[in-house]
């Protein structure tokens, strides 16, 4: 089978690797496009509920911080607030068919988010140069859309075969301390 012909809703983590189908991902009741862990339990553990892309190109996300990403007493934890801004501003790219990675990430933390309260987050692709496609957004506080959060960075459009080149990679990565284990055992006896 052709890697363009395989629908990817696998369950293997060799099936995984055949790349995921950006213009049919799997996705949770609100229509959030779900990352692989997410996948089997159709919900998006970060707390996103739905995702939209208007007319403009902007992206906008509705979520609560779930209760297990607490931090400080009754707001997140930092490394969600990332995770989130890494998510949704991925999302936009998708959201537009194309897959892709983040290569960098800057996140300013403007207010502590409180947890399981009503957050929006919008995002919008800046420009693209090459490959390279540079994604920002803020995250802010509802009804009121005060600032809690704002990320921006640098998404590197790849195609399906990403994560089979990854896998290549890592067994060579395995192989090689296979063989450095052995010489060191060689040169020890
Ligand atoms: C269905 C879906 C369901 C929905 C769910 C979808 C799930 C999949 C999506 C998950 C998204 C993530 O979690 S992402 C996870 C976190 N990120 C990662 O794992 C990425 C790890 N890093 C990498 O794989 C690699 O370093 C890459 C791909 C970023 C770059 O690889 P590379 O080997 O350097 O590629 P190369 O061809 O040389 O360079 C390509 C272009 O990237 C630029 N570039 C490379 N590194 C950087 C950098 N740090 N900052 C800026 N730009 C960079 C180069 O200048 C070049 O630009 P130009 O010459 O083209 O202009």
């Amino acid at each position: 089978m052709s890697q363009d012909s395989h629908k990817c809703h696998c369950k293997s983590p060799t099936d995984r690797s055949a790349g995921p189908d950006v213009r049919d991902p799997p996705r949770s009741d609100g229509g959030v496009a779900l990352c692989g862990a997410c996948r089997d339990k159709k919900t998006c553990r970060l707390g996103l509920i739905s995702e939209r892309l208007d007319e403009t190109g902007t992206a906008w996300f509705e979520l609560r911080c779930p209760k297990d990403h607490e931090g400080g007493p009754n707001v997140a934890h930092g490394g969600w607030t990332a995770s989130v801004l890494d998510e949704c501003l991925g999302h936009v790219p998708l959201l537009q068919g194309v897959l892709s990675v983040t290569a960098e990430l800057a996140v300013s933390f403007i207010k502590p988010v409180p947890i399981e309260r009503p957050v929006e987050v919008r995002a919008r692709i800046e420009r693209r140069e090459g490959s390279r496609i540079y994604i920002s957004g803020e995250m802010v506080l509802l009804p009121g859309r005060a600032v809690l959060a704002r990320g921006k960075g640098t998404w590197i459009a790849r195609d399906r075969t990403h994560f089979a080149h990854f896998e290549n990679w890592l067994a060579e990565q395995d192989s090689m301390s296979g063989a450095n284990q052995v010489a060191l055992t060689k040169a020890r006896a």
